[in-house]
């Protein structure tokens, strides 16, 4: 793929909203880590607000707007979350560029699987032409393994985009013998979506290193979403430069 066309990354700032919340203290700001990131290149910024906001805050959605808005006009900003009335009106409000409908229950720690499409066929349905309506791209998060009925499923929402629920594709970090076979499954739901006229996004415990070998394999992903292993690789290389800007504090000289 050429630059032009490369998958795009969109940055998912819920690990960020994670730390803050730790205390009654505004950092690390949310805001501030989503200016970074687009200043560094990055073509969005996602959250996925839950409803008992242990990480991303319902205030945090209009800062992120405004932040987009005001100073990073091409960058897109998607908003994940299960479709209740709260969601749909937040989603509304806020005006993304893109919904992600999960088919997350509240007390889920995190997202673990696509939707059942025929199941909720007409719920999704209904939920993608309101957004829809709105001008807002909505896309459904989907299960490695989805046939082609179930596409077919998908496809009738009127959803835009299939995104590939890559967890157990991540999950192999420590089962390289499996990656070949989740990379497979991948493959074969890509390619009916792509037959069924949809585009794909992809997200979930996607890193620097099992990203490059997916995107080979499906070129055609048009963006991913990133929050953990991202975080995980900020701290890990933003630490060196933190403690030595707390030891220039403590009055060590360089
Ligand atoms: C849909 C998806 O895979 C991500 O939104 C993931 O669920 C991140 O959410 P948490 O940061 O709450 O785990
Ligand atoms: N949409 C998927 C997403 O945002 C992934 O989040 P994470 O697993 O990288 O934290």
């Amino acid at each position: 793929m050429t630059d032009g066309h490369a998958t795009k990354l969109s940055v998912n700032l819920n690990a960020v909203a994670m730390l803050r919340n730790r205390r009654d203290l505004p950092w690390p700001s949310v805001t501030g880590l989503g200016r970074i990131a687009l200043a560094a290149g990055a073509h969005g910024l996602t959250v996925h607000p839950r409803p008992d906001e242990r990480h991303i805050r319902r205030s945090d959605v209009p800062e992120l707007r405004a932040l987009i808005d005001d100073e990073f006009p091409r960058a897109e900003f998607n908003i994940e979350g299960f479709p209740s009335e709260d969601f749909l009106a937040l989603v509304e409000a806020a005006e993304p560029e893109q919904a992600t409908l999960v088919p997350d229950d509240p007390a889920q720690a995190t997202s673990d699987h696509g939707w059942d499409f025929e199941k909720h066929a007409e719920f999704l349905a209904d939920a993608v032409g309101r957004l829809k309506r709105s001008g807002v791209r909505v896309s459904l998060f989907a299960d490695p393994d989805c046939d082609a009925r179930a596409i077919d499923f998908a496809k009738q929402t009127g959803a835009d985009r299939l995104e590939l629920y890559t967890g157990p594709y991540g999950a192999c970090h420590d089962a390289p013998g499996r990656t070949a076979d989740e990379i497979d499954r991948l493959v074969k739901t890509a390619d009916a979506a792509l037959a069924a006229g949809m585009d794909l996004n992809a997200g979930h415990d996607l890193t620097v290193d099992n990203l490059p070998p997916l995107l080979a394999r499906i070129p055609q992903i048009r963006e991913v979403s990133i929050g953990h292993g991202l975080t995980a690789d900020a701290l890990e290389h933003g630490m060196a430069g933190a403690v030595r800007r707390f030891l220039r504090a403590c009055g060590h000289s360089d």
